[in-house]
């Protein structure tokens, strides 16, 4: 199942303290973002790329993409104040009318394998979420004492590229735009229309890099990935 792709890179990193916008940072050589975009870039199945950005950065994004010969960033969006608005923004920007995957760009190390298998899976179900069982023991806290211990048995760790039928997120979208709701992320929208979400087991390195530690794991990563 071919798809359309909006790939989120509005945001300003704070978390991460870098004192930029994260999707600048350089692993290995090439910015986080420009990873990110490559796997699209390279997977026949992807029609085209929206890239969600800081109107302010634009420019610097545009230059990237020249610069590394991405071939598929046919459109720009606006970020908007939340992730949830500039997912949004994106959708606007959508030309297809198939499915949809909703990707954060600090997430360079998504799989192929994964994106045509959540399309799929979108196409069959609606809407597909890549995830991983939680290895934590998970507990539920008030005033950093614990009130509850969740059973771990049913926690999975939800990850993007979120997939979705475009009618069906869209929907979603406009719901939540007009009740009010922000969610932190897409499948939770479409969940609040009474609509299933299928899991896609996913990968634990599809890591987000999110604070300065997330830099190490990737660091690693890509070394695990010379040595294969
Ligand atoms: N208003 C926003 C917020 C986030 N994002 C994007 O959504 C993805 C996931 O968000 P997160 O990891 O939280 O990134 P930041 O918002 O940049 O990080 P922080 O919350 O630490 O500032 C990132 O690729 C980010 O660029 C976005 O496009 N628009
Ligand atoms: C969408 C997401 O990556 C799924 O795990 C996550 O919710 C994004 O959270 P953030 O705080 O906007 O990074």
């Amino acid at each position: 199942m071919n798809y359309e792709a909006i790939v989120l890179a509005a945001g300003q990193g704070k978390r991460m303290n870098a004192g930029m916008n994260k999707q600048f940072i350089e692993l290995g050589g090439e910015p986080l973002i420009v990873r990110t975009l490559k796997v699209f870039d390279r997977d026949e199945r992807c029609a085209r790329v929206v890239l969600v950005v800081n109107p302010a950065e634009r420019s610097r994004f545009e230059q990237l993409v020249v610069r590394f010969r991405i071939k598929k960033v046919a459109a720009f969006a606006e970020g908007g104040e939340e992730r949830q608005h500039s997912v949004y923004n994106g959708l606007q920007a959508l030309e297809g009318r198939g499915i949809v995957l909703i990707h954060d760009g600090a997430r360079p190390f998504i799989h192929v394998r994964h994106l045509h298998e959540l399309a799929d899976a979108a196409a069959r179900y609606g809407a597909a979420v890549p995830a991983v069982r939680v290895k934590d023991t998970i507990k539920k806290v008030d005033g950093l004492f614990v009130e509850q211990t969740i059973d771990r048995s049913s926690l999975w760790a939800v990850q993007t590229p979120q997939a979705f039928r475009l009618s069906l997120i869209a929907e979603a979208h406009e719901a939540a735009k007009r009740e009010g709701y922000l969610g932190t992320d897409d499948a939770s929208l479409v969940e609040r229309l009474g609509k299933p979400v299928k899991i896609v087991e996913g990968d634990y390195r599809n890591i987000k890099l999110t604070t300065p530690e997330d830099i190490l794991f990737a660091e690693a990563i890509l070394a695990s990935r010379v040595a294969e």
